[in-house]
């Protein structure tokens, strides 16, 4: 029989999900959103099937419930649905970005006679709106599980039947672990990104240029810093103890730098640092989903003549390599900049960079 899920949130990670939902399940998808826009076009994109505006018979006819929505808001959802019948095998999961605070509250909702799995995703990207959904957004990324002491076994193992078409890798966590990971690897760094553009916004109120000179590095360190602020409000407040040590961590670690830079006369001590960062980045999985990049993206360098961009879709185009997105970058005064062309796969991406370096194009 075709099963029915219900959508609490229909945007970037909520829509992603229902996509990557569909790709495994027959189902019958409500969707339900405090901003009427983003549930329409949730509609109009075939992300959901039916648009409510009240929880109650849609969460009562669920066999999955999904919120999706900033965890803040998520809290008060699991209030409200926690006074509904809902079926007795239904499933309930989230997709937040802190986990502790939900779990906690799972816990004095629910114990043991409805289940809750938290769930966190670790991919995303720093755009908003079910516009940038995509069904594969979390594939080979880790998704993270945080189910109550009460749930068993077969429970989890259902819910990872029903996200099976994320092609995500699961893995079991606890909810105060996770958020100290995510602490480390995720909130923290979005302080980071968020401060060092601050600090290079009171710089440039004292000269122009030094928005203008922003170029790659920049860009790649504070990409983050454009993403949603009322998510990230959220996120902070339910994590603020990890993030307030981490600070404490981060301000010991400035000191240590400050005292290199003041007594490193022959750099050797600065070299060693960066080494030392170096060796340990390097280790990472890079281009790999969690880690970076969210979306298929690759850099081209391109000159300032005319038909430069229709040349280098024409060569993509040509090979059957298609691109969901271009975007200039004018990193440059005076040149074109970088071409920012995104892929709907990573085969894609080498691909297309291989083709254009043989073409004499600089990509990273
Ligand atoms: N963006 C990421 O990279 C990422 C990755 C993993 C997990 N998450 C988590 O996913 C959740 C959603 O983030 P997103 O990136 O999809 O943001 P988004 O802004 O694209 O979507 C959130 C949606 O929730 C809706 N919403 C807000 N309050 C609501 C409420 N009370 N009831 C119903 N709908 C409500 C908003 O209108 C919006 O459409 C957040 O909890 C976030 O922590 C985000
Ligand atoms: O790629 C991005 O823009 C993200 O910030 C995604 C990111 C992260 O990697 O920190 C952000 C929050 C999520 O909870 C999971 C993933």
């Amino acid at each position: 029989m075709r099963k029915t899920v219900l959508l609490v949130g229909t945007g970037l990670i909520g829509g992603s999900i229902a996509l990557a939902i569909r790709r495994e399940h027959d189902v019958f998808i409500y969707g339900y959103d405090i901003n009427i826009e983003q549930v329409e076009k949730a509609l109009s994109l075939q992300v959901i099937d039916e648009v409510v505006t009240d929880l109650k018979s849609p969460a009562e006819n669920a066999d999955l419930i999904i919120l999706a929505s900033p965890v803040e808001e998520t809290k008060k959802i699991m209030k409200m649905i926690t006074n509904y019948s809902l079926k007795e095998d239904v499933i309930i999961t989230d997709v937040g970005s802190t986990k502790r605070d939900i779990m906690s509250l799972a816990n004095q909702l629910w114990n043991g006679d409805v289940t809750f799995v938290g769930g966190h995703p670790m991919a995303g990207s720093h755009k908003t709106g079910v516009e940038s959904a995509k069904a594969h957004l979390f594939e080979n990324a880790f998704y993270v599980l945080t189910p109550q002491k009460t749930t068993p076994y077969e429970k989890i193992e259902q819910l990872k039947q029903w996200l099976k078409g994320t092609n995500s890798k699961f893995l079991v966590l606890d909810a105060e672990e996770h958020d100290y990971i995510t602490g480390a690897v995720s909130h923290f760094p979005h302080i980071i990104a968020a401060a060092l553009v601050k600090q290079v916004k009171k710089h440039s109120d004292r000269n122009p240029f030094i928005s203008m000179l922003a170029a790659g590095g920049f860009r790649d360190i504070t990409r983050i810093a454009s993403s949603s602020p009322k998510m990230w409000k959220d996120i902070v407040k339910q994590n603020r103890d990890h993030l307030l040590r981490l600070l404490d961590d981060w301000i010991m670690e400035m000191r240590n730098v400050k005292s290199i830079l003041e007594s490193d006369e022959n750099g050797k001590a600065i070299a060693r640092y960066f080494q030392e960062a170096k060796d340990f980045r390097d280790t990472m999985p890079v281009r790999v989903k969690g880690a970076i990049p969210s979306y298929y993206d690759l850099y081209v360098d391109v000159v300032d003549h005319p038909g430069a961009i229709a040349k280098i879709t024409t060569i993509l185009a040509e090979n059957e390599i298609s691109i969901t997105n271009i975007n200039i970058i004018e990193a440059r005064e005076g040149l074109l900049g970088v071409l920012q062309i995104s892929f709907q796969t990573e085969e894609h991406r080498i691909a297309a960079r291989t083709l254009l370096e043989q073409n004499g194009y600089q990509t990273y």
